[in-house]
């Protein structure tokens, strides 16, 4: 064509188009601050304008430091992002998690449930129902009491560990073997089988696939495109590479043949000695035909429960008992107490532990009481829980919201908000001795009332017999001098965890100089 007559070159066509495209983000971000239904709420013009202060911190870690300050500038309802606002008021968060008018989980699990159909990325609510029905008393505390056996068993080793370890004069970094223990606890209790972690002191390279499966599908849930750059990857010839792509059909294989084993051992043992595991019933049911297809699973869904559970399930129970025991070697008046209480019950029979079961260790009101604290300040999961305004939208304290936004309950705000809890920083367990109404409702360490944690009274019982079995089992241990009150500062990168990554025990001092 004679450039004469065209109406626009190469570079003003582009400039056109940045133009147009400045004009229109910033129309939107105009109407986002100032016109939309949200704009009343309280928060900083860059969070109503645009998605990328939420995803920024979400992704770079530090969210619920972020949020909480937030909070602290602009009150008890702030907007965080253009669609989502975060809400520290205790009616308002009671009322988002109650089981009667339910606010289902957002599309960001729906995404991930293309991936994985398991029970936590479940969003709406006729399917979660009937998950959980089939779930049936798999985590309850009578079935838990049958696997007891099996915790206790991983704990001894550990505590064998902790003994030979720090009597050697080295250091032991209870983070790490902490994990290493919910590991095999899991593997015991999902699959039947010893994984040997705390034996050889390292992942097992199943779990270490079940990990990367993990990572790999939330990135193919949330960037699609890798499903098509797999097919050019698969021609890079680099081991690692070649290792993570197949690492989907190494864990369904695994997760089939051991849950098939768990299933045969079901089905050709009724006399009750054959091992327990979480879905012992769930696979007993799979066959029977008075149960109802509904509440059913299928091999293809424990498959994928099981691998959820054992690759996202551990961290959670090894931090925040980590964050436990060092509380407790922390605060020498803490532990005395303990030490005594657990005397108390055990008295007679010799040793602190003394076999002593969980269900006494339940009892144990100052042991509850610490726990309840650490649970505050330290439980491992602190984020923002996300859930979703129900249709016709709701009135949220001083607000009416839209259907579908998003609304979020900061835990790591909750749990330090100082008009219920006086002295928000200060680790007091005496606090949960008279516990009000509000304290109560503000701790959402396991979640809302209306998705609660499944696997909370196995971290429960997990936890008690860990402080036990040390208590009892390792008087000369304490912190190693690695281990400061800033080596364990809180960060955040989805969970919470120790600044240094680790947390390392000794032996005492005056013990080593002694022998
Ligand atoms: C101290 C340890 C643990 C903590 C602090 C913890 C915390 C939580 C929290 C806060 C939620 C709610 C998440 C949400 O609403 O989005 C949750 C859900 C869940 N947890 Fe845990 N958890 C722990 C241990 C475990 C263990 C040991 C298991 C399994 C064996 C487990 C399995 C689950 C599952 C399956 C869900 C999803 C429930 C649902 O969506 O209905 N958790 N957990």
């Amino acid at each position: 064509m004679d450039p004469r007559f065209r109406l626009l070159n190469g570079q003003q066509l582009l400039l056109a188009f940045v133009g147009v495209s400045v004009c229109y983000l910033l129309a939107k971000a105009i109407y986002r601050i100032y016109l939309s239904p949200l704009s009343k709420i309280p928060g900083p013009w860059y969070t109503a304008a645009s998605e990328l202060w939420f995803i920024w911190k979400n992704l770079g870690g530090g969210s619920i430091f972020a949020i909480h300050d937030l909070h602290q500038k602009y009150g008890p309802y702030v907007r965080i992002a253009p669609n989502t606002i975060s809400t520290a008021d205790l009616e308002s968060v009671q009322k988002i998690h109650s089981t009667s008018d339910v606010y289902r989980k957002s599309e960001y699990y729906e995404k991930l449930r293309r991936e994985v159909d398991t029970l936590p990325v479940i969003t709406d609510l006729e399917s979660y129902r009937h998950r959980r029905r089939a779930y049936g008393s798999a985590f309850s505390n009578s079935t838990l009491s049958l696997m007891e056996p099996a915790i206790r068993r991983n704990v001894d080793k550990l505590i064998r560990k902790i003994q030979q370890v720090t009597e050697a004069g080295e250091k032991f970094d209870l983070l790490k073997w902490f994990h290493l223990l919910s590991l095999d606890v899991l593997g015991e209790l999902c699959y039947g089988l010893d994984f040997g972690m705390l034996q050889d002191e390292k992942v097992h390279p199943l779990v270490e696939d079940a990990l990367s499966f993990v990572l790999l599908v939330t990135i193919r849930a949330y960037f699609p495109i890798v499903n098509r750059l797999k097919r050019v990857l698969s021609y890079v010839p680099h081991p690692k590479i070649q290792r993570f792509l197949r690492v989907e059909d190494r864990v369904y294989t695994f997760s089939s043949w051991a849950l098939s084993n768990t299933q045969h051992r079901v089905h050709n043992c009724k006399d009750g000695k054959s091992k327990i595991t979480l879905f012992s019933k769930i696979l007993d049911d799979m066959n029977d035909p008075d149960v109802n297809v509904k509440t059913k699973m299928t091999m293809a869904m424990v498959r994928q429960e099981a691998l959820m559970i054992v690759a996202a399930a551990s961290d959670t129970t090894a931090i925040t008992g980590t964050f436990l025991i060092w509380v407790i070697l922390r605060h020498a008046e803490i532990r005395r107490k303990l030490v005594d209480e657990l005397r108390a019950v055990t008295a007679g029979s010799g040793e602190l532990d003394g076999g002593i079961t969980d269900e006494k260790l339940k009892q144990l009101p100052y042991l509850k009481v610490v726990i309840m604290e650490v649970m505050r300040l330290y439980c491992a999961g602190q984020i923002a829980l996300e859930r979703v305004v129900p249709s016709g939208g709701r009135q949220i304290g001083p607000y009416f919201l839209p259907e579908e936004t998003r609304v979020c309950s900061p835990i790591y705000t909750l749990h330090r908000d100082p008009t219920v809890f006086p002295d928000p920083e200060l680790f007091k367990p005496e606090r949960w001795i008279n516990p009000t109404k509000s304290m109560e409702v503000a701790m959402l360490h396991f979640g809302g009332q209306s998705r609660p944690c499944i696997g909370q009274n196995l971290a429960m019982t997990e936890l008690r017999l860990l402080v036990a079995g040390i208590l009892s089992s390792c008087p000369d241990i304490e912190l190693a001098d690695s281990c400061t009150d800033d080596s364990m500062e809180v960060v955040d990168h989805l969970l919470i965890n120790p600044k240094s990554h680790k947390c390392e025990v000794q032996k005492r001092k005056m013990e080593i100089i002694k022998s």
